[in-house]
């Protein structure tokens, strides 16, 4: 039976700007998806704009494949609650009924229902429902037309039977398919025919690149910035450090032309007091903290434990201590701008770590944000659920939006925009088209292997993207895209999580920090030797990046390969140290052994997991 599709367009200023907060849109799909067996849905979202709204309803409604558009949000009484206005211009019929319809159902749970400006119409062969923006209103109002909605696509027309799966049926006395009218069969358009051969030729078009090779022309293609470094190149200290004579240890102040012996304890100085001016002599001391001013007198400090206490005075203050060490000038005193001088370089070299970078700028008392690339995730796949979500029939937790986000700020980098996308040519279309103007990298997962429904590269050309490369000859990542125009990059990772893993590091991470000014040799991830304690492990065609973990013996590193690498099991990163550059299988070597050395990228800082 062919699917319809249903488009859930969520309006809101906020959840345009932080779509993670978008709850209703996700809702609605859950709710269509478990409720209607043979549907697809789009979705997207956008602000409280009247002319977005209506252009991304007049496409949907365009399209022969959706027949029932549900927009959540902004009917309300508010100036920015448009979408009514949006939707009327575009129907051709009003369904005041089924308005009434949701209305009455609405009202039974609250009054303010009524403040709902919703409209419902038919425009072309689809309907149109305007629901609240709210969670709670749009279950309700789906409940309110979930059961007519089957029987009002038909008499709309096209005939499309909208199966409504009750409890009944799916305890499998579904209606047969026979009563249903079996729609013409598609025969599968392969988008990735190489043209080489005839027809019938189902190849990818793109070569499998080498891995260096793939690295080396996204860092030939991505410009590398040199704000960050320039930035750090003139940046001059507006202070001394420290801007006093600093005590380095706790103990007495005094002159060094005193000698040792008995002193007498004039005054104590805490790190934060202002410098002492009293004139000091040569048998006399101030009791002095670490930190804390030398006194204009002093030129030297002697630390406590070098001293005897020999008397406290009637308030049990320290009055009389004995120096048991040759004062020598300048001892355990920090000269005025010793760690950094006034109008020295802040930066002696330039050094791209947030922690570095914040730091120092706040050790000369300044705050300024770091210029980084601005970076947009988008996670493809109508399978796609939301991790918050209740789970759903033929759906999978979306797992790469969090990994991609986490591994951007774990690698000191972050993430502007998240968005999940359905495997919908139109909202990807429509994504990628306006994305860019926000953001200057673009991580995508998902949609770029060989399915009638990847459209992630027939979209870029659309979009007159240069394609570098469409697949590269490793495992996992090997549909693994990137793509450019202009100075905006896209990186098509593959959706398998492992395979967005290994090509986020090996190939995203280095672009990243190459745009950031990074040195070239700094941009790959760090590469050691190391031997494997695994045997027999059989080689695949391709180079494969196995994920380990790391144990030290006597200074020498070994690698414990992590379990089952298929590149859907994400636990495989679970205690990865280091992901092992395994070669493609030849006919000499098959497999590999255990005490053989292989090199292996570093993942972490942390990387050494066992000692023995
Ligand atoms: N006929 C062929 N099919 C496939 C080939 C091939 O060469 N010929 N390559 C396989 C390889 S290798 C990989 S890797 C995958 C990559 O496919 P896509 O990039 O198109 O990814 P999807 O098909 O969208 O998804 C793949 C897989 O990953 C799951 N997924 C996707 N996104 C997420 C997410 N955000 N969180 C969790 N899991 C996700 C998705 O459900 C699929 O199971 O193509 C092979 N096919
Ligand atoms: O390249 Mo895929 O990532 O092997 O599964
Ligand atoms: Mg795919």
């Amino acid at each position: 039976m062919e699917s319809i599709t249903f488009g859930v367009l969520t309006i809101s200023d906020t959840c345009y700007h932080e779509p993670a907060k978008d709850r209703s849109g996700p809702r609605l799909m859950a709710l269509i998806a478990e409720s209607f067996d043979n549907s697809q849905v789009i979705a997207a979202v956008l602000p409280d704009e009247r002319d977005l709204i209506q252009r991304e309803l007049r496409k949907w409604i365009d399209r022969d494949d959706v027949r029932v558009i549900i927009t959540t949000g902004g009917t309300g009484f508010a100036p920015r609650d448009v979408t009514p206005e949006a939707t009327k211009p575009l129907l051709d019929k009003d369904c005041n009924q089924l308005t009434l319809a949701i209305a009455l159902t609405s009202l039974k749970k609250t009054k303010f229902a009524a403040l709902s400006r919703g409209v419902c119409g038919i425009a072309g062969n689809t309907l149109v429902l305007n629901f609240p923006g709210s969670e709670k209103a749009v279950v309700e109002c789906f409940e309110a037309v979930r059961e007519l909605l089957p029987h009002a696509l038909h008499l709309i027309g096209n005939n499309v039977a909208l199966v409504a799966r009750t409890h009944a049926e799916v305890q499998g006395t579904a209606q047969s398919e026979a009563a249903v009218p079996s729609p013409v069969k598609r025969d599968h358009v392969c988008p990735h025919k190489t043209g080489a051969g005839d027809d019938i030729d189902r190849n990818s078009p793109f070569p499998m690149v080498p891995v260096h090779q793939a690295l080396d022309t996204i860092l030939s293609v991505v410009q590398r910035s040199n704000a960050s470094k320039q930035q750090m190149d003139q940046l001059r200290s507006p202070v001394n450090i420290p801007p006093f004579r600093a005590s380095i240890k706790d103990g007495y102040a005094m002159k060094s032309t005193g000698f040792s012996g008995t002193k007498r304890v004039v005054d104590c100085i805490a790190a934060g007091d202002k410098v002492n001016e009293h004139p000091l002599q040569e048998d006399e001391c101030f009791k002095i903290n670490t930190g804390a001013p030398v006194p204009t007198h002093a030129d030297c400090v002697v630390q406590v434990e070098d001293t005897r206490l020999l008397q406290r005075d009637k308030y049990g203050e320290e009055s009389l201590v004995d120096i048991l060490v040759e004062p020598k000038a300048g001892l355990d005193i920090r000269p005025i701008g010793h760690d950094m001088r006034k109008g020295d370089k802040v930066f002696p070299a330039a050094d791209y770590s947030p922690v570095v970078y914040k730091s120092l700028l706040a050790s000369v008392g300044l705050q300024q944000q770091q210029r980084k690339p601005k970076v947009g995730i988008i996670s493809t796949g109508s399978e796609l659920l939301a991790p918050h979500q209740p789970a759903v029939a033929g759906k999978i937790y979306d797992s790469n939006t969090t990994m991609l986000e986490e591994l951007l700020l774990y690698f000191g980098f972050d993430c502007t925009q998240k968005l999940v996308l359905g495997d919908d040519l139109a909202t990807i279309r429509s994504t990628l088209s306006t994305l860019f103007d926000t953001v200057d990298f673009v991580i995508c997962s998902g949609g770029v292997s060989m399915g009638d429904k990847d459209y992630i590269k027939p979209v870029l050309e659309e979009l007159k993207f240069e394609l570098h490369f469409g697949r590269v000859n490793m495992k996992p990542g090997k549909p693994m895209t990137f793509a450019s125009r202009g100075n905006k990059y896209f990186f098509g990772l593959p959706g398998n999580p492992v395979s967005a893993f290994v090509t986020f590091h090996l190939f995203a991470l280095p672009a990243l920090r190459w745009a950031d000014g990074w040195e070239r040799v700094k941009c790959p991830l760090p590469i050691i030797n190391i031997s494997l304690l695994n045997d027999a492990i059989d080689l695949d065609s391709r180079p494969e990046y196995m994920r380990a973990s790391v144990t030290s013996i006597n200074g020498k590193l070994y690698a414990r390969i992590n379990g089952n690498q298929i590149s859907s099991r994400l636990q495989s990163i679970v205690g990865a140290d280091v992901l092992i550059h395994l070669p493609g299988r030849t006919a000499e070597k098959p497999q590999a052994h255990a005490g053989e050395t292989y090199k292996a990228s570093v993942l972490r800082y942390d990387f050494i997991s066992h000692y023995e």
